[in-house]
């Protein structure tokens, strides 16, 4: 972490601040009032010291002593309502920050999801946002107001008393420049400490979503191991991080002592002070260090809490690969066609490697569309591009004639049913699960949707129905396709995408799956992606993927007839016995 990214931070921070001017502005008085009182406590000691005890005014020095104990709770009370006012701001200015990150969130594309471990994002959002909060506090509570009170009491000793003054801060510079060199090497070694911490995080949720794999490869040992050695190198970085952080306060203390020394050596030799003076000053650097000392305590959890900060407002700045266009028009309903015409793609992180090279096919409305092809041939690819979760490096794709660079990415997807390996399904209800994304849906299109998809009698079975609460259940890989082919059906998008959709499941509940997939592929215009021939056959048209290309296209008999690529994969399936 660079020190201009920790002046950006802090900037930004400040910037987020200035939302709540009035606050901030009530505790910078109060912090002004402040200031004063405490400077001027010690003047009350010193004028009773040096004027009233020696000509025995006792009146005097007893009204002294009761303005000192007024002033003092007036102090206290301050120091309340200053606390209270910007507790209230710091965590409205959090509230503010993990809002705008979750929706920045939502905007992201799938390269970023794909480049950051599910984990890692999860450690920002939380652990890096309360370290947000920490920093905010610290900033409001502690580090600008006691700036500005120290910032006071310089002026204060000034004018008391110039040379004294001088002497009493010859060794500020001292830790100035300590602070300023401990922060600027202590930020990057914070900001390494917080790296592993997410990797750690990011460890943790792939052994637990793999535990399965994990088990039944038997690899527990070898999962326990990898932790270990990732938590003993986050111990380690810390270890690291705090040790020359602690360095700090030997600096400090020895400023301490090298400030009274000076005051001593300055008040004796050069300005022949007043034992008031004296007091009075040796109050003041007591004043002085104190916060200091505070403030360099402090200084390593700031630097840590600095460093997560600027991870949040990574996230903040990092740029969706797939933008809508400021003139982007939403896509009106549509017929279903699809066209490519010279579509060239690269993934964002690997540039060089052409994954689809000048591919051109148009698709009528309501056609039956297989993707095939040796794995790694680009056909996740060519729907990844229909979606519009990349874009192409060159050529277009057209919807019903529209160049889906030009639409409103959510006006494109709403049309658009996409069927994936992985149904997934949120924790909420059944019936929330098939509505999601869709609103006023009809308690009997819902029970229509499923009936036709052939889950309503599951679903009926089940004791509290379709307000069942999908985390009750154990649901099997079929039954959650079957779900989530509700749930695309309800949407009755035009453009329909099935992605592998009915692997991972045993023979019989793929004949279900599958006929609900047909009800669902009727009428609509239908990109399959499957690697076993045999449920694409009826397919209108097949495109065989090798090579970058597109290297066959035609109907099942056809491309048999041809005796090409597609007819050497079907045998090899048939010979193999998968099918
Ligand atoms: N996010 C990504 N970043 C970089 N390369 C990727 C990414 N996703 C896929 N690839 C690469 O692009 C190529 C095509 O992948 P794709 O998933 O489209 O193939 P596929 O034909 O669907 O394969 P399969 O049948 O195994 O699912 C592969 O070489 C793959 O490694």
């Amino acid at each position: 972490m660079k020190e201009s990214n920790q002046r950006r931070v802090l900037i930004r921070i400040l910037k987020y601040l200035s939302c709540y001017r009035k606050s901030v502005i009530i505790v910078i008085s109060i912090m002004t009032i402040s200031s004063i009182i405490s400077v001027v406590l010690p003047f009350l000691a010193k004028d009773v010291i040096d004027n009233k005890i020696p000509l025995g005014k006792i009146n005097a020095v007893l009204s002294v002593i009761l303005i000192y104990i007024i002033l003092a709770l007036i102090l206290s009370l301050l120091s309340i309502i200053r606390v209270r006012i910007m507790s209230r701001v710091s965590n409205k200015v959090v509230l503010k920050i993990r809002d705008e990150v979750f929706k920045h969130l939502q905007t992201l594309d799938l390269h970023y999801y794909n480049s950051h471990p599910t984990g890692n994002i999860l450690s920002r959002i939380i652990g890096d946002i309360s370290s947000l909060k920490q920093l905010v506090t610290q900033l409001v509570s502690t580090l600008i107001p006691q700036t500005m009170f120290l910032i006071s009491l310089i002026i204060a000793m000034v004018v008391l008393n110039p040379v004294l003054a001088f002497g009493s801060l010859l060794s500020l510079p001292i830790v100035l420049i300590g602070t300023f060199i401990i922060m600027r090497v202590n930020f990057k070694r914070w900001y390494d400490y917080r790296k592993k911490q997410s990797e750690l995080a990011g460890f943790s949720h792939e052994a637990f979503a793999g535990i399965k794999v994990i088990q039944s490869l038997a690899c527990e040992e070898a999962e326990k191991k990898s932790f270990e050695k990732i938590n003993d190198d986050i111990l380690s970085s810390w270890i690291r991080c705090v040790r020359f952080g602690d360095t700090l306060g030997i600096i400090i203390d020895l400023s301490i002592g090298i400030g009274f020394l000076f005051l001593y050596l300055f008040a004796i030799y050069i300005d022949h002070s007043t034992v008031g003076e004296l007091i009075a000053f040796s109050t003041y650097i007591m004043l002085f260090w104190q916060p200091i000392k505070a403030l360099a305590q402090m200084f390593n959890q700031i630097s840590n809490n600095l460093s997560g900060a600027s991870r949040v407002f990574e996230i903040l700045d990092e740029k969706s690969y797939i933008l809508d266009s400021p003139q982007a028009i939403e896509l009106p309903k549509i017929k279903g066609e699809v066209e490519f015409k010279n579509v060239s793609f690269s993934y964002p992180d690997d540039k060089e490697s052409l994954i689809i090279e000048d591919i051109n096919f148009t698709v009528k409305a309501g056609e039956r569309i297989a993707l095939v092809g040796p794995t790694g041939a680009g056909k996740t690819t060519i729907i990844n591009l229909l979606s519009r979760f990349y874009d192409p490096i060159k050529g277009l794709i057209l919807v019903d004639g529209y160049n889906i660079k030009e639409l409103s990415t959510a006006s494109l997807r709403k049309q658009l049913g996409i069927m994936t390996q992985d149904s997934f399904l949120f924790s909420g209800t059944i019936k929330e699960n098939i509505t999601y994304g869709c609103e006023n849906v009809s308690d009997e299109a819902i029970v229509n949707a499923c009936k036709a998809i052939g889950c309503h009698n599951f679903i009926s079975k089940l004791q509290s129905g379709y307000d069942t609460l999908i985390s009750s259940l154990t649901l099997s890989m079929g039954q959650k396709q079957l779900l989530a082919l509700a749930r695309t059906l309800i949407k009755d998008p035009r453009i329909l995408i099935l992605d592998e959709a009915t692997s991972n499941i045993d023979t019989q509940t793929e004949l279900l799956v599958q006929r609900g997939s047909s009800k669902l592929m009727s009428g609509r215009t239908c990109f399959i992606v499957a690697h076993r021939l045999s449920t694409i056959k009826n397919s209108d048209r097949i495109f065989v993927l090798d090579d970058n290309k597109i290297i066959e296209e035609g109907s099942h008999e056809e491309l048999i007839k041809l005796n090409g690529f597609y007819t050497m994969l079907y045998n090899s399936q048939f010979e193999g016995g998968i099918n």
